[in-house]
């Protein structure tokens, strides 16, 4: 595999690059079959930066050019929440790949291109942890969750949960699947045809009920109005993470969250003896019984952060994938057409194995995480100096990596803001161009464990929705994402949504 650096800009202040980019997925003009261009401009230049051990100098990282402040307080949160690819241009366009920024009343450093982001998550020298940046971010609301334990405990701990995801309980899961998948969609467009339907709240519900049934092992002693409560204290918990009082008051959205953490808490802990009792195909009692090759098992405290986190791991990253897929299948029927012929070739109910083989849809949805990441960044705090891409970051700084940007950087991707799955095809594989080009699961030893859970999920959703449904989506639909946390469309996604069956 092809791993070159990618060229920053010389840090400092080269002239911005106009125009600023703006992810604007309504211009696609192309279709599954346009060939590989022959000429596409080369990529992956190599750097002028010295490599390792050839006598770079370290440099300090940069100051804050005064005009990039942002507000008081907040800093840049708010050019994030509105553009975080204009924010992200910016800083590799004004910084380089080692961008520093203020927000929150903090000095931050944003990571920029494949280079950076893979010294960051290869984490060689240990100086990059995820407990402190990430709980910084969501509050103690997923305490002790997998992605908030660093070094030789996170180590422990992966070693148990991997045995949660060996490929003989991911066949177990997408046959299980399939049942709440279909239950969950009857109701869509049952009038035959809905010129309105909000794709992400329905495809949120369908998550959230297909997990219940996963991830449980179902609620048998829970009623739906008390189920309803459990959902409500999940979704404060996740919502916590946005809020701008961070103390544990009333009708904060701390304070809400820190209800909800006690509410789930309590719920689980209910269920916690009879998943122990006998061992089931759902996670939570896969969590129960689980042991590493040398024997380690979870407590009962381990398994109630587990199931929390997990819970939230899975459900918004699932449903921002479905929802951009619906859309971009929508907007491009040729291609909504391809998923459909393969998925009609295979029976209602496929297997695991099925589900990996639709080769259009595989292609689909690594273009959607591509152009919309579910996780566009995630967070570190650096716990000893270190140097990324020649530059010195001191202890303590709260770090972002950025893995949308190198995403969508042209000199990675052919046209890298039109949609056009066939990138991915064997005879392209431009994510080949650079170990980290592709990377909406992240890297290192925080690599998502549920990476292929969510391929499973997200294929066997939407080989139902092409069996039993058609919809279309206006070609010059934009969708007004909402990126305070993980990005969601406002408006719900509308689309044109028609039952075939
Ligand atoms: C499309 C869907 C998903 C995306 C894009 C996604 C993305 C990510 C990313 C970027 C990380 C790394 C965070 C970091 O480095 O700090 C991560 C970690 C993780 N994800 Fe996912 N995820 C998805 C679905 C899931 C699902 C369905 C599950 C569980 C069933 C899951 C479980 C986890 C776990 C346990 C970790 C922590 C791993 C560790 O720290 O060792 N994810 N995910």
């Amino acid at each position: 595999m092809p791993v070159a650096p990618v060229t920053p800009p010389t840090p400092p202040d080269p002239p911005p690059r106009e125009p600023t980019v703006s992810l604007d997925l309504s211009t696609s003009p192309t279709t599954p079959t346009s060939p590989t261009s022959p000429d596409r401009p080369a990529r992956n230049a190599r750097s002028a930066r010295p490599a390792e051990g050839e006598g770079a100098a370290v440099r300090e990282l940069p100051p804050i050019r005064p005009e990039d402040h942002g507000k008081p307080v907040f800093g840049r949160a708010f050019e994030y929440a509105k553009d975080p690819f204009a924010l992200f241009r910016h800083q590799w366009d004004h910084y380089g790949p080692v961008a520093p920024f203020s927000m929150l009343n903090q000095r931050w450093v944003m990571l920029l291109g494949p280079d950076a982001c893979e010294e960051a998550f290869r984490n060689k020298d240990k100086a990059f942890a995820n407990g402190p940046a990430w709980t910084y971010l969501v509050g103690p609301f997923f305490d002790r969750g997998l992605m908030l334990l660093d070094f030789e405990e996170h180590h422990m701990h992966r070693r148990i949960m991997q045995q949660a995801f060996t490929r003989d309980r991911l066949e177990a899961y997408a046959a299980r699947m399939h049942a709440p998948i279909e239950a969950g969609l009857a109701g869509w467009a049952d009038g035959g045809r809905d010129r309105d339907f909000r794709a992400y709240p329905s495809l949120k519900q369908l998550t959230l009920d297909v997990a219940a049934d996963i991830f449980m092992g179902g609620a048998e002693d829970t009623s739906p109005e008390e189920m309803a409560k459990v959902n409500e204290a999940f979704i404060a918990c996740v919502q916590a993470a946005a809020a701008v009082v961070r103390k544990d008051l009333p009708f904060t959205r701390w304070g809400r969250g820190h209800r909800g953490r006690e509410v789930l808490e309590d719920f689980l802990r209910h269920y916690l003896p009879s998943r122990r009792a006998v061992r089931t195909d759902d996670l939570f009692s896969q969590l129960c019984h689980i042991e590493s090759d040398e024997g380690e098992r979870f407590s009962d405290d381990d398994v109630i952060n587990h199931m929390i986190f997990l819970m939230m791991a899975a459900h918004d990253t699932s449903t921002i994938t479905l929802s951009t897929m619906l859309q971009m299948l929508g907007q491009h029927p040729v291609w909504q057409e391809r998923c459909r012929e393969e998925s009609l070739a295979l029976g209602p109910r496929p297997t695991l194995a099925e589900l990996e083989g639709l080769e259009s849809m595989d292609w689909v949805m690594k273009e959607c995480l591509r152009l919309r990441a579910p996780v566009p960044v995630v967070l570190r705090q650096v716990v000893k100096d270190t140097v990324v891409q020649g530059v010195r970051i001191p202890e303590g700084t709260f770090v972002v990596l950025a893995p949308q940007f190198a995403q969508v950087m042209e000199e990675l991707w052919t046209n890298p803001l039109v949609f056009d799955p066939e990138r991915f095809s064997p005879e392209r594989r431009e994510d080949k161009s650079h170990r980290y080009a592709w990377n909406p699961f992240g890297g290192g030893v925080h690599k998502c464990l549920g990476m292929y859970f969510a391929g499973a999920e997200v294929k066997a959703v939407l080989h139902h929705l092409l069996r039993g449904w058609e919809w279309s989506v206006d070609p010059g639909y934009v969708a007004p994402m909402n990126n305070h946390s993980l990005p969601f469309p406002k408006d719900g996604q509308p689309i044109d949504l028609r039952r075939t069956r």
